[in-house]
């Protein structure tokens, strides 16, 4: 039997409206965003977002809509803009939309960290900037940074710095047996140089590398006036922010962007399934193919084809061992 009732006693408690798709209004929010100017954010500063305008390169500075929910927008983001978006000073634009990315670069703090931040979106290829020397070459940092690509969908690329101060040979040949391109650097060396500009050509490019190695000298190089201070990571984007902490994307005159990244001491890979690893280890990869079936490549499996090619001489042990204390790293995190 139903209960009748004056309106009254009607209690909105009582009333069961489903969210469901459908029960949104949301013609009133689409209209105003049809209009949305198309963007794309180069720097982020404590919840302000400088975007360059797709059709006249205006610099507009914005916010997030509040309907983006909390989903982080990143350096690279292609996003819609609406609101005051004339780009006169002191003017704020709401991003109402985020389009999706085709590439995401991601790191964890650590290893263990569960929470990986999205450091850039839509970027084509990574370049891993390492020094000879002073700072001295990280390996492992490196290995991380090309799994850290393959992962995200970039190409990865290793640019080697300083090499007037040391001989890069044995740096290049310890990557060279790797399927991935080498550019060498260094003062005097206009060659390096050209080839750097000409793999920078008309890409979006980021930019990653311990503190040190030189990438702000060689982003202010490729992009005159970028501004980008040496021998610290403080910077000046935009209309004159300081920023230190995240990425800025810089135009290069000739096509292209750059996207320099503040130095880094680590690069964690908790985000990174262990099987993938060995993607990122071109020179290592064929050799499993000889593996048993469902062999993990690490250090106790009995018979990793690996080890035969490191017994056989045909395996640098040292790249070996690298990738596994990256995977022993990885399978500790995931509780293998
Ligand atoms: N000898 C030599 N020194 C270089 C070269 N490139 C950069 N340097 C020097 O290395 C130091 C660090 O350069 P930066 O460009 O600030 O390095 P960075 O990678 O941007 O460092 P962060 O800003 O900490 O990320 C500076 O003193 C540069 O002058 C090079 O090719 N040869
Ligand atoms: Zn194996």
């Amino acid at each position: 039997m139903s209960r009748r009732r004056s309106p009254a006693s009607y209690d909105e408690s009582d009333v069961r409206v489903r969210p469901g798709r459908g029960s949104r209004p949301r013609s009133k929010i689409r209209p105003a965003h049809r209009n949305a100017v198309p963007g794309t954010v180069v720097a982020v500063d404590r919840g302000r977002y400088t975007c360059v305008t797709q059709d006249d390169e205006r610099t507009v500075i914005a916010m997030t809509a509040r309907e983006l929910g909390r989903k982080a927008v990143v350096v690279g983001d292609r996003v819609g803009l609406v609101g005051d978006v004339s780009g006169r000073d002191d003017t704020l634009a709401r991003i109402v939309r985020v389009h999706a990315r085709t590439t995401t670069l991601r790191r964890s703090a650590d290893d263990e960290d569960p929470v990986e931040r999205v450091i850039v979106a839509n970027a084509e290829q990574l370049m891993i900037v390492t020094s000879v020397t002073d700072p001295e070459p990280r390996p492992r940092l490196i290995d991380r940074c090309l799994v850290a690509a393959y992962d995200s969908g970039m190409t990865p690329f290793l640019c080697v710095t300083k090499s007037d101060l040391e001989d890069p040979a044995k740096l290049r040949d310890a990557y060279a047996p790797l399927d991935v391109p080498i550019i060498v650097t260094g003062w005097d060396d206009d060659t390096g140089l050209d080839r750097l500009r000409e793999a920078l050509h008309d890409r979006t490019s980021v930019l990653v590398g311990h503190s040190g190695v030189g990438k702000s000298t060689l982003v202010n190089t490729i992009v005159p006036g970028a501004g980008r201070a040496i021998g610290n990571v403080n910077i000046v984007t935009g209309r004159g922010r300081h920023t230190s902490t995240s990425a800025v994307a810089l135009r290069v005159p000739e096509g292209g962007w750059v996207i320099d990244t503040p130095g880094i001491r680590s690069f964690g890979l908790a985000h990174v399934d262990p099987a993938e690893l060995i993607e990122a280890f071109s020179d290592l990869a064929a050799a499993t193919d000889e593996c048993p079936r469902g062999c993990t490549h690490g250090e106790s499996e009995p018979e990793c084809a690996l080890d035969d090619a490191v017994r056989a001489g045909g395996l640098d042990p040292a790249r070996v061992d690298s990738f596994r204390r990256l995977l022993a790293s990885r399978e500790r995190q995931s509780g293998d």
